[in-house]
This record gives structure tokens, C-alpha cells and sequence, in this order.
């Protein structure tokens, strides 16, 4: 079987890296931004418009995939990728996150997790093996280990525990995709290529078992890794303490994936502590509230003081949409509901993000120590 998954490092600056991934479907520069699709769709934006952005790597949600349509009908569809007509590279999350933000009556067991779906109410069971079985029915280039992300705040022996859980489930879920890594639908198509498998580091708030954590997840052997367990209400002060302190402890020569994070100024932050992945549903949902990201701050587009401002949204961006539109013009889609507005202020949105992860990226090459962005004190006092 030929190389599956490959990434170099190819410039440094401090912790920085800027680097590249190999999957399947294509080439990922990093550090990058991953906009999240939920559904196979990253809402309000159409696929043309996302390689137009330049997009190369967008999320799917298995929680979400399996329930709609289900993960049997992607398999017989050839996979996620020609169901969305997307020929670039995906990541699924494996599930048990989702359900715990999403769905009723969670019962954790040794097994895994049996759960109510938020859509009719059906009984189902989540464990490493079925999530590793939809994972690869449904076919993304990367996928997650079915992992327990603890919940915030968590005692030290509540924490200890569900860390120990996640590691026994990392060890079933990396024996169930290598023993069915092949059953992936475009296995013969992609040159025998398969998927590449994270593992998810743990340990909650408590530094020591965040290494062990660490320690542990690597002496069971992946890829690449995600930092779990972060962006779930903890204080922001408190990831990156841990973040930073936990990022030398995974192999330099692999993907390091924090999930679920996060605004502008914390993308940048993350990134030149050596962060080489992160995905959040920020900026495509704050877009759909009128919550726009500039390189002056953030702004509420539906705010009176727009009603009369004929200037671009970002006099910054280069953007179609603040090539085009008016403050005036967007605040009145919002207003009035539109559709196009939803569609216009995440195509911003993404483009400020993808966009800033762009310009790490080229300060890390060519050196440079100043990404100018806003350092944004406190989000709330600012949304204007
Ligand atoms: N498998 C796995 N997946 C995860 C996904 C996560 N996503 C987050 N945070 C996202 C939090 C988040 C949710 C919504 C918004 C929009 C504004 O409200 C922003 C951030 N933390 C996460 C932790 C894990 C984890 O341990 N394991």
C-alpha cells in the first residue's frame, strides 16, 4: 500500500512551523484553518465558492452524517467525497464529542456510549469500533478516535478516569481501522491509499495528566494528534497555559490538531506555539448572527451606525464580497432576513480566517515576527 498520509515541516520559527500534509485527495498547507461542514456542507457556501476561497481541507461530522443520511448510503454513494462533490481533503470528527453537545440520555459504558438521536429520539450505541466502521464507510481523509472529551470542570479523579477511558478506546479504535482501513470506498480508485487515523490526547486541566496523556497516546503510535478536551468553557488563560506546555510532547514530525478553536487572535496565538491544525464553528456561526471578523475587530452588522455607511466591510479584505457590498447594503440583507445575508457574511467570515492562517503561514517562511491582527482584550466589550 503506498504512502497513505505524509507531512514535512518546511519552515520554523520558534515553536512555529509552517508545513504540508499528503492525503489522499490532495495537498494541505499548514497551519490551517479547517471550516466545518457538519453535513457535508459548510452552511450558506457552496463548494466552487470554497476552492474560489481556497479551502483545502474542510470537516464533516460523523455524529451528524450517521443519523442524515446515515453512513451506509454515503458508502453506496462512493463516500463523502463525491457525495458533496468536494475532490480536496476532509477530516471527521469521530462522534462522541457531538454527542455529548447534542444529544439526550448519554449513557457511558466500557462499550462506549449509548445515546438518543437529537433528530427523532432513535436509541443508538457509539464505541471505538462503530466509530471507526463510520469513519471509513464514510470515508474522509482523516479521521478521529472515538475519545471521551471531559467535561469542564472535572475533578483530578473524574479526570484521571476518563483519560484512562479514552486510551483504552485509542487502542480499540486504532485495532478496528487497521483492520478495516481497506474497506474505505475509494480505496482502489485513490492507488490503494487509506486513511490516516489521529489519536486524541486528554487529561483535562491537570498539566500532569495531560503529559501522561500525551506520553501514552504517542507510545500507542498515530499519524498525527489532536488536543481534545480544550474549548469546552475552561478559561482561555488556562488552554493555552496547557496547550503550550503539552505540544512539546508530541513528535515534532507530526500534525498537532487542537479542536474546536477558535477566534482570530487565538488561531494566530495557537498556530506560533506550534498548533499546525484547528477548526471551529466560529466564524461560519457567528456569520449567520451578523458577527463579523475585520482587521479592525469584530463588528455586529445589524448596529444603526452601518445604516448610512457606504464603505466596504474590511477595507482590509480582499474578498469579493468587501470588493462589492456596502456596510449600508449588508446590515439591510441582515435586517430583512436574507438569505444572502447569511451567504455573505460567511463568505467573509471564512475569508478573514483563511486568510490569517495565510499570512501566519508566510511569516513563519519568510521569517517575519509581526502578523499585524487585532489583539482583541475582551471579544464581549467589542462586538459593537
Ligand atoms: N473528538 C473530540 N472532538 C472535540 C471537539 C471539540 N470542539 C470543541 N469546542 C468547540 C466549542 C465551540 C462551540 C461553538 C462555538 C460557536 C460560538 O458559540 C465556538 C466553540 N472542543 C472539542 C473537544 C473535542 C474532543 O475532546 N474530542
Amino acid at each position: 500500500m503506498s504512502m497513505s498520509f505524509s507531512f514535512q515541516v518546511e519552515a520554523t520559527q520558534g515553536a512555529a512551523r509552517a508545513g504540508r500534509m499528503i492525503t489522499p485527495h490532495g495537498e494541505v498547507e499548514t497551519p490551517v484553518f479547517m471550516p466545518v461542514g457538519t453535513v457535508a456542507t459548510v452552511k450558506g457556501i457552496p463548494q466552487d465558492l470554497l476552492e474560489e476561497l481556497g479551502v483545502q481541507i474542510l470537516l464533516n461530522n460523523t455524529y451528524h452524517l450517521y443519523l442524515r443520511p446515515g453512513v451506509e448510503q454515503i458508502r453506496k454513494l462512493g463516500g463523502t467525497h463525491k457525495f458533496m462533490s468536494w475532490d480536496r481533503s476532509i477530516l471527521t470528527d469521530s462522534g462522541g464529542f457531538q454527542v455529548f453537545s447534542l444529544s439526550e440520555l448519554r449513557k457511558v459504558t466500557e462499550e462506549g456510549v449509548s445515546f438518543r438521536s437529537h433528530l427523532d429520539g432513535s436509541s443508538h450505541l457509539f464505541s471505538p469500533e462503530s466509530a471507526m466502521a463510520s469513519q471509513i464507510g464514510i470515508g474522509a481523509d482523516i479521521i478521529m478516535a472515538f475519545d471521551e472529551c471531559t467535561e469542564y470542570p472535572a475533578e483530578r479523579t473524574r479526570t484521571e478516569r476518563s483519560m484512562e477511558l479514552t486510551l483504552r478506546w485509542a487502542e480499540r479504535s486504532k485495532n478496528a481501522f487497521e483492520a478495516h482501513k481497506h474497506e474505505v470506498p475509494w480505496f482502489a480508485e485513490r492507488g490503494k491509499k487509506s486513511q490516516a487515523l489521529f489519536g486524541i490526547v486528554q487529561g483535562g486541566m491537570f498539566p500532569n495528566l495531560r503529559k501522561e496523556s500525551a506520553e501514552r497516546t504517542v507510545e500507542i503510535g498515530f499519524p498525527g494528534y489532536a488536543l481534545g478536551g480544550f474549548s469546552v468553557g475552561e478559561p482561555r488563560e488556562k488552554t493555552a497555559e496547557l496547550v503550550a506546555n503539552t505540544v512539546p510532547l508530541l513528535p515534532e514530525n507530526k500534525p498537532r490538531y487542537l479542536m474546536g478553536v477558535g477566534y482570530p487572535e487565538e488561531i494566530v496565538q495557537y498556530a506560533r506555539m506550534g498548533i499546525d491544525m484547528m477548526d471551529c464553528v466560529l466564524p461560519t456561526r457567528a456569520a449567520r448572527h451578523g458577527l463579523l471578523f475585520t482587521s479592525e475587530g469584530r463588528l455586529t452588522i445589524k448596529n444603526q451606525r452601518f445604516a448610512s455607511d457606504e464603505g466596504p466591510l474590511d477595507p482590509n479584505c480582499s474578498c469579493k464580497v468587501c470588493k462589492r457590498y456596502s456596510r449600508a447594503y449588508l446590515r439591510h440583507l441582515y435586517a430583512s432576513n436574507e438569505v444572502l445575508a447569511q451567504v455573505l457574511n460567511t463568505t467573509h467570515n471564512l475569508s478573514y480566517y483563511l486568510d490569517t492562517m495565510r499570512r501566519v503561514r508566510q511569516a513563519i517562511i519568510l521569517g517575519e515576527n509581526s502578523v499585524s491582527l487585532p489583539v482583541v482584550r475582551s471579544p464581549h466589550l467589542s462586538a459593537t
